[in-house]
């Protein structure tokens, strides 16, 4: 790994092309979940940096807007480039940072690579539609046309990604970024900035400002050169961002939580779906918005899932994250080890029976970092607060089921509504079921996780509001269509002419 990290080394905000620390001389420590050493730290910046960044943008972004989309792509992939000749050592300090472990931290730096080659591709579509005109002599079109200044917040449990995401499409169509990263995971955002530096995107296009949500988050949504507010987190951030936004008729794409679940149908291939449901509850210790925290199973499978379910966790190996050998790594902090703590309670208040896990591992090799055992809960009911809120950890819950409608409507009854997936080798259940599940995401004889950068990635109901990251999609969050009619009649045609 060539980036060394100091733990007294404060990073900076990237405005206009310079790098600056802040004006409150305030910082945080960054520290790694796995032992709580000190990385790095972030600095907790205020409105100022957020004005002065808006208003790089603002300039930046007239000069951007008339670069030609191809070339604006070219930047787009070299940065892709850049990304993946790094790929290994923004992988190794991901993990460091957020604890993910580090097969799964490969993944997330290819999303964001991939995301960079797909984005630059579309340097040369960014597709708008022609349409016949009712008048003679009158040509009629639409384009995509930038928004201008847009403002990205995102979280740490994918620091990397979810910028990409963000970030590219806007980029490509034009706009210039504000961007506040998670406090928690600073790092990824710091190399991704310095990523573009290198790739030659020009001053302005992209800043980076850290800080807390408070400061830093609230004072985006008061600046109103700043067009749109791309954000994903939490459910209630997101609430809040929503209704500010709506005084000031900003528009907002949000991208918030889930309580996503898996459907064992009789006929499942059990040994798939036990691997399907191991990696997507407990991969990134369950910290993914798409992590399975429900499994509705066929009661006739119900016992055997049990014991499988527990032999396999058994064999999770879980620490630090940079080990090649460890299935789970740390949760991201205290705040989140007591968080699942209290659901453990609420799960056997409620009568859900503990089958393994639901213990914090405070010994031995695991006491400096904060590691949650790998939970399973089973006989839990669909209105059980533990099958309906979003715990954010290695927690779930089989919930048992005698038919595929019950399982659907049960899938349905949460506030949420990201990915579902069904495990069965029934063609008219797997068509009933990508039909009937209330979910942005629904896949078939696989996890819950897994998401590719070229379809629609969100949800339904509480889950967002109707936009969606990545593919094509994206595009519309961060452009505005705009219609075009030319008229080479040379007379003002006021109206249709009836054909004779
Ligand atoms: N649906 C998705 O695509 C998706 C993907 C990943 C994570 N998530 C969700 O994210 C959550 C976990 O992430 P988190 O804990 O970082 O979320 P969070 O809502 O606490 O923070 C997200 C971002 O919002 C900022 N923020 C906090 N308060 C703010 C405010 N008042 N104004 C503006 N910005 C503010 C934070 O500093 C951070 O950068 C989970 O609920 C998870 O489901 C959703
Ligand atoms: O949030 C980002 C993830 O990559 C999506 S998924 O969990 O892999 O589907």
């Amino acid at each position: 790994m060539s980036r060394q990290l100091i733990k007294d080394e404060k990073l900076r905000n990237y405005i206009n092309g310079k790098w600056f620390f802040p004006s409150t001389e305030k910082y945080a420590d960054v520290k790694n979940p796995a032992n709580l050493e000190a990385l790095v730290q972030v600095p907790l910046s205020g409105e100022a940096e957020v004005a002065a960044a808006t208003g790089a943008a603002k300039i930046a972004q007239k000069k951007w807007a008339l670069v030609p989309a191809p070339q604006r792509a070219e930047v787009l992939y070299r940065v892709g480039l850049l990304m993946k000749e790094r790929k290994e050592e923004l992988s190794q300090l991901l993990t460091m940072e957020n604890g993910k472990v580090i097969e799964e931290a490969r993944g997330e730096v290819q999303e964001g690579i991939d995301m960079a080659f797909y984005m630059a591709g579309e340097g040369r579509r960014l597709f708008g539609q022609t349409t016949p005109s009712e008048l003679k002599d009158k040509f009629a079109m639409s384009v995509r046309a930038p928004v201008g200044v847009v403002g990205i917040i995102t979280p740490w449990n994918f620091p990397i990604a979810i910028a990409t995401w963000k970030s590219f499409p806007a980029i490509v169509a034009g706009n210039a970024v504000v961007w506040k990263p998670a406090t928690e995971t600073p790092i990824m955002a710091y190399e991704l900035a310095k990523i573009f530096e290198e790739a030659g995107l020009p001053k302005g296009v992209i800043n980076v400002v850290f800080g807390s949500g408070s400061t830093v988050g609230e004072a985006m949504l008061e600046q109103d050169d700043i067009r749109v507010i791309s954000f994903t987190g939490s459910n209630d951030v997101g609430r809040n961002i929503a209704a500010k936004c709506g005084e000031r008729l900003k528009k907002v794409s949000l991208e918030m939580g889930g309580k996503n679940a898996v459907i064992v149908m009789d006929d499942a291939d059990l040994s798939l779906a036990v691997e399907g449901i191991l990696w997507s509850a407990f991969g990134t210790s369950g910290q993914r918005c798409t992590a399975c925290s429900r499994v509705m199973v066929h009661e006739d499978l119900k016992e055997e899932l049990e014991e499988r379910l527990q032999v396999e966790i058994a064999k999770l190996t879980i620490g630090n994250g940079l080990d090649e050998s460890i299935k789970v790594g740390p949760v991201i902090n205290e705040h989140g080890l007591n968080k699942i703590k209290q659901y453990i309670e609420i799960g056997k208040d409620e009568g859900a029976k503990l089958l393994t896990g639901g213990y914090v591992m405070d010994s031995g090799e695991h006491a400096a970092g904060n590691y949650f055992a790998p939970t399973l809960f089973t006989d839990a009911t669909a209105d059980m607060r533990i099958a309906q809120e979003e715990i954010f950890g290695p927690v779930v819950s089989l919930i048992p089921v005698t038919s595929l409608e019950e399982a659907i409507e049960i899938n349905n009854q949460v506030e949420f509504g990201l990915s579902s997936s069904i495990f069965t080798r029934d063609v008219n259940k797997v068509f009933a079921a990508q039909r009937d599940l209330d979910t942005g995401i629904v896949y078939v004889n696989a996890g819950t996780t897994g998401a590719e950068i070229h379809l629609p990635f969100g949800g339904t109901k509480g889950t967002g509001n109707g936009h969606r990251d990545s593919g094509v999609a994206a595009l519309d969050v961060f452009t505005e269509w705009k219609a075009i009619y030319v008229d080479f009649s040379g007379k003002l045609q006021r109206a249709q002419i009836d054909v004779e």
